[in-house]
């Protein structure tokens, strides 16, 4: 039974959902990164909010891990690349809050525009400053959404209920989405010019970082609010300070900082600036969601291999996970029976799918004909990672698919060039669901792969079964299956045989010695 650990506060619910569907659960939460690092190589699952950093000390020591699930949407608490390197696959729950944390950026907009949580204070206080504090009306102002994905766009819809103009800036935004959501696209310098309020929706990258910064207030016009329920880090905060203490900018509601969890900052105090702690995605409605997702795909993923929402390899639904699953095993196949005949650098891989393959989703299928592949020629390789080690290395890979019928109904052809030239393996399914080779090399035969096989080149001359058979028997070792095939009557042939026990290398030698062998190879699958 696979096992994981819930790391981090999230509804009960993803525990009652793991052990429902079967999988071992703890919850254990606020424990430090070393005493994380020291737990983490009992568990096949780890399930995380924002509070969990996955490390990449915590991915070395996190021996049985397979899969991340962040019950939420950002994911740079987890070192992404790291787990990919490490064969870990990382999934979000992306659209789990995504309404609750728009509701929550609207209500910052609302609470900055009124000076609410101001005019709250004082009013609690006995002070009634019923002239101290005076607000911005929104219908008829522009907003400027810097980021219009799944939350910046419920933002706009909420903004235009509130009859706001509504300007984004969205690099990936196309026109026709624009049109769609009934926004106008600018470009960013347009939006720092023409916005009344600007809300951040974009995650934290390398271009987002510091996108509002010194240089884009400049650009501002005065007395622009800002509010930001993305990511702490988009905003130069120490800008920032100096923004609102000119004036610049009016007020700032901030759901996010640069330090999580924020318990001192410059910007606390000062009293254009309202402040949540990371609240976005913190409604009843939001984290049944997200945890009720999160152990739904975590709980597919560990027992039937179905993949959603992974951010690091292709999706496989619960439903084509099973129908995939035979390929699945011929894909292995024929990807680890490539690499175990291949001695020298791979230049260029293609893989070839044809028939009833053709038609589903194939590109698990090709992570899992890289992982075979790789496997016997370098440690740590599974199907998340086999793509990136295969990119790292040069490797090309080409996907074809063909989905009209060749001499069987459904097959996938490898070819692969090395330094020494190329070779091909062809497979299909035997009554749907057992794997068979077809094809090495292009000469044809029809083999079923065992844990023990023994794989000939010879030259097709009498006796040479024979002699093979003999060989065997004199060492004890019983034939299980034995496939044969021949490119032109009396020139090259190739023999699959399938051996009941692993064949020692005294034997091996005395096979590749045997008159007319070429070549003479032990694989395991
Ligand atoms: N405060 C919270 O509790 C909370 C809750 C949920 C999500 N979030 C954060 O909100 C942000 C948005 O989440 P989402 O679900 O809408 O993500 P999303 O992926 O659906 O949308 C992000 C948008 O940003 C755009 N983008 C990317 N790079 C950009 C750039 N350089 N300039 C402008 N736009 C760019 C993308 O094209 C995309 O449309 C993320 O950072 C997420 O982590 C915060
Ligand atoms: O990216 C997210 O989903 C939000 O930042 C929510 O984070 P949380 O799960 O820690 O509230």
């Amino acid at each position: 039974m696979p096992k994981v650990l819930i790391s981090d506060k999230m509804s009960p619910l993803a525990e009652k959902i793991f052990k429902e569907r079967g999988v071992e659960v703890d919850v254990i939460t606020g424990k430090t990164k070393e005493e994380l690092a020291a737990m983490i190589g009992e568990y096949d699952g780890l399930a995380i909010r924002s509070s969990t950093k996955v490390t990449p000390a915590i991915l070395e020591a996190a021996k049985n891990l397979k899969v991340i699930g962040r019950a939420g949407i950002g994911v740079d608490n987890v070192d992404v690349a790291a787990a990919t390197n490490h064969g870990v696959v990382v999934m979000n729950t992306p659209f789990g809050n995504s309404i609750t944390t728009a509701e929550h950026a609207i209500a910052m907009m609302m609470a900055l525009v009124r000076d609410i949580p101001q005019a709250n204070a004082s009013t609690h206080a006995g002070k009634w400053e019923k002239s101290k504090f005076m607000g911005m009306e929104v219908t008829g102002k522009t907003l400027g959404l810097i980021g219009a994905g799944n939350i910046g766009s419920v933002v706009a819809d909420r903004a235009m209920g509130l009859k706001m103009k509504v300007v984004a800036y969205d690099p990936f935004l196309s026109a026709d989405r624009a049109a769609d959501l009934g926004i106008k696209k600018v470009d960013l310098d347009e939006l720092f010019k023409v916005a009344d309020v600007i809300t951040l929706h974009t995650p934290l990258t390398d271009q987002t970082r510091g996108i509002v910064g010194k240089k884009a207030f400049a650009q501002m016009k005065d007395g622009v609010r800002i509010v930001n329920c993305a990511r702490g880090g988009l905003i130069d905060e120490a800008a920032l300070l100096v923004a609102l203490n000119s004036g610049k900018v009016a007020g700032a509601a901030l759901d996010v900082f640069e330090v999580e969890p924020a318990t001192e900052n410059p910007l606390f105090g000062h009293d254009k600036v309202i402040c949540t702690p990371h609240l976005g995605a913190s409604t009843s409605e939001a984290q049944v969601n997200v945890a009720l997702q999160v152990a739904e795909q975590m709980a597919d993923f560990l027992l039937t291999g179905g993949v959603t929402n992974a951010l690091n390899m292709p999706s496989l639904s619960a439903e084509d996970a099973p129908k995939l699953k035979p390929y699945m095993a011929l894909a292995e196949q024929i990807g680890g029976f490539a690499g175990q005949i291949t001695e020298t650098s791979l230049k260029r891989v293609v893989i070839e799918y044809e028939g009833h393959v053709a038609t589903l989703n194939t590109s698990p299928l090709t992570a899992v004909v890289l992982e075979g592949l790789l496997s016997p020629l370098m440690s740590s390789v599974n199907m998340v990672n086999a793509p990136i080690v295969a990119k790292e290395r040069n490797i090309k890979i080409t996907e074809s698919k063909h989905d009209r019928e060749g001499d069987y109904s459904t097959s996938i052809r490898l070819t692969v060039e090395t330094e020494r030239g190329e070779r091909s393996i062809a497979g299909t399914l035997f009554a749907n669901k057992a794997p068979r080779i077809i094809e090495i090399d292009g000469v044809r035969l029809e083999a079923e792969l065992a844990p023990n096989m023994l794989y000939i080149i010879n030259d097709d001359k009498p006796g040479f079964i024979g002699a093979l058979g003999s060989l065997l028997g004199h060492n004890g070792v019983n034939i299980a299956t034995f496939a044969l095939g021949r490119r032109v009557e009396g020139q090259e042939a190739v023999a699959l045989v399938a051996v009941d026990q692993p064949l020692q290398d005294i034997v091996l030698d005395q096979v590749a010695a045997l008159a007319h062998v070429r070549l003479a190879k032990k694989l395991s699958f």
